[in-house]
C-alpha cells in the first residue's frame, strides 16, 4: 500500500496509453471509467455492486454535498468514504460546473460564485479556497481545481476571459490545497475549441504544477466531431507522465475515440441515467428495453455479459419490470450498463498492452448497428 499518489504508464499504442494510478486507498487501472456518485450514492446501486462491475474509483460532488447534507456534517461523520461505505478512491469535482448548470441566481466575480440552492433556495458561495476546504472535509483522494466552464455557444473573447479566470483560480486552488501527501490536485485545461487558448491554458497549468490534468470545457454540446478535433491536439499539450482526465464523457464511441487520443480517465452520467430510463448499452448497440419488440424475447440482453441482469433475466422480464415501473428495472439496467462500460475499459487496457488497439477499434465499430437493436 502506498502513502503517495503516483502514476505509472505500462504500455502505449499510438497515442493510447495504459497504466496505473496508485493512491493510499487503492489502485486505479487506466484507461479508467469513473461512475458518477452525485449525492454520495451511485443511483440504484450498492457500493459493493459498483465494485463488482470493475470500478476502481467513483465520483462525488462538492456542489451537491455542500448543499445536502453539508460538508462539515460529512466530516463529523467520518468523511465521504465512511459515510457512503466506499473504501476505494473517490474523485470529487470542485462544484463550479454544477453551480452554472443547476443553481439559481448565480453571481460570478473574481472572488468566486454566489448562488441559491436548487434544493431550498438558501444562499451559498463557492471560491477556490472554499471548494478546496469542502473537498478536504469530504476526504476525497483526487481533488479538482475550482474552475469556470463556459456555456456554449460562446465567442472566443468570452472563452479567453473565462479561461484566464480559471487559471487565476487554479493558482488559488493550488495554494489553498496545500501539501497533502497521498492526495492529488488536478488542474483543468479550458479554452473551448480554440487551439491557442488551449495551449495558453496548458502552459499556465504546467507552470503552477499539478498531480494530473483534466481536459475541461468539453461535452457541453459541441458535438463529437468538434470534441475529437480538440482531443487531436489538447492531451499532447499536457505532461505525458501525469494522468489526463476528460470530464463528462461520454457515449461508448466517445470513450473509444478519447482513449485513442491519449485520455486516461473519464466520467459520465450516461450509463446510470440511461439505465434508469430503459436504455441498455451492448456491444451491438443500444437496446431500448421498453420497446414492444422485447415483450416475448427469452434471450438475455447480451449473452457475452457476466452481469446479474444478463446472467439471470430475459429481455422479456426486463421489458415487463420497466413497463410495470418496478424498482428492480433501474437496478438491473444500471448494473448492466456500468458493467458494460467497465468491460469496455478492460478490453481497451488489454488491447493497448497487446499493441492491438487499432484492431480493437475496428471490431468495436463493426459490431455496432446504427440506432436501436
Ligand atoms: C457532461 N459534460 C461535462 N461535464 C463536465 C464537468 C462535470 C463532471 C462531473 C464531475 C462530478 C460529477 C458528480 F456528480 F459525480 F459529482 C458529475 C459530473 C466539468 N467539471 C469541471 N469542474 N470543469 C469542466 O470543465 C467540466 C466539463 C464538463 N463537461
Ligand atoms: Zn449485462
Amino acid at each position: 500500500m502506498t502513502e503517495r499518489f503516483s502514476f505509472s504508464l505500462a504500455a502505449t499504442d499510438g497515442k493510447a496509453r495504459t497504466g496505473t494510478i496508485r493512491t493510499p486507498r487503492g489502485e486505479i487501472r487506466t484507461p479508467a471509467f469513473m461512475p458518477v456518485g452525485t449525492a454520495a450514492t451511485v443511483k440504484a446501486m450498492l457500493p459493493e455492486s459498483v465494485a463488482a462491475t470493475g470500478a476502481d474509483i467513483l465520483l462525488g460532488n462538492t456542489y451537491h454535498l455542500m448543499l445536502r447534507p453539508g460538508a462539515e456534517r460529512v466530516a463529523r461523520l467520518g468523511g465521504l468514504h465512511r459515510f457512503m461505505n466506499w473504501d476505494r478512491p473517490i474523485l470529487t469535482d470542485s462544484g463550479g460546473f454544477q453551480v452554472m448548470s443547476l443553481a439559481g441566481l448565480r453571481k460570478l466575480t473574481e472572488e468566486g460564485v454566489t448562488f441559491t440552492s436548487h434544493i431550498d433556495g438558501s444562499k451559498h458561495e463557492l471560491t477556490p479556497e472554499r471548494s478546496m476546504e469542502i473537498q478536504r472535509l469530504l476526504g476525497s483522494d483526487i481533488v479538482m481545481c475550482f474552475d469556470e466552464c463556459p456555456a456554449l455557444p460562446a465567442d472566443a473573447a468570452a472563452v479567453e476571459a473565462s479561461m484566464q479566470l480559471s487559471m487565476r483560480w487554479a493558482e488559488r486552488s493550488k495554494i489553498a490545497f496545500g501539501d497533502r501527501p497521498g492526495h492529488a490536485l488536478l488542474g483543468i485545461q479550458q479554452g473551448g475549441v480554440t487551439r491557442e487558448l488551449r495551449a495558453e491554458s496548458a502552459e499556465a497549468l504546467k507552470a503552477i504544477g499539478f498531480d494530473g490534468y483534466a481536459v475541461g470545457g468539453l461535452a457541453v454540446g459541441e458535438g463529437q466531431e468538434a470534441m475529437f478535433g480538440v482531443l487531436d491536439y489538447a492531451p499532447d499539450m499536457l505532461p505525458e507522465d501525469r494522468p489526463r482526465y476528460l470530464m463528462g464523457v461520454g457515449k461508448p464511441d466517445d470513450i473509444v475515440g478519447a482513449v485513442k487520443r491519449g485520455i486516461d480517465m473519464m466520467d459520465c452520467v450516461l450509463p446510470s441515467r440511461s439505465g434508469r430510463t430503459g436504455q441498455a448499452f451492448t456491444r451491438r448497440g443500444v437496446v431500448n428495453i421498453k420497446n414492444a419488440r422485447h415483450a416475448d424475447d427469452p434471450r438475455p440482453l447480451d449473452e457475452a455479459c457476466g452481469c446479474p441482469a444478463c446472467q439471470g433475466y430475459s429481455r422479456a422480464y426486463l421489458h415487463h419490470v420497466f413497463r410495470a415501473g418496478e424498482m428492480i428495472s433501474g437496478m438491473l439496467l444500471t448494473w448492466h450498463n456500468l458493467r458494460y462500460y467497465q468491460d469496455l475499459m478492460a478490453a481497451m487496457r488489454a488491447a493497448i498492452a497487446a499493441g492491438t488497439f487499432a484492431e480493437f477499434e475496428t471490431t468495436f465499430h463493426a459490431d455496432r448497428a446504427e440506432g436501436d437493436i
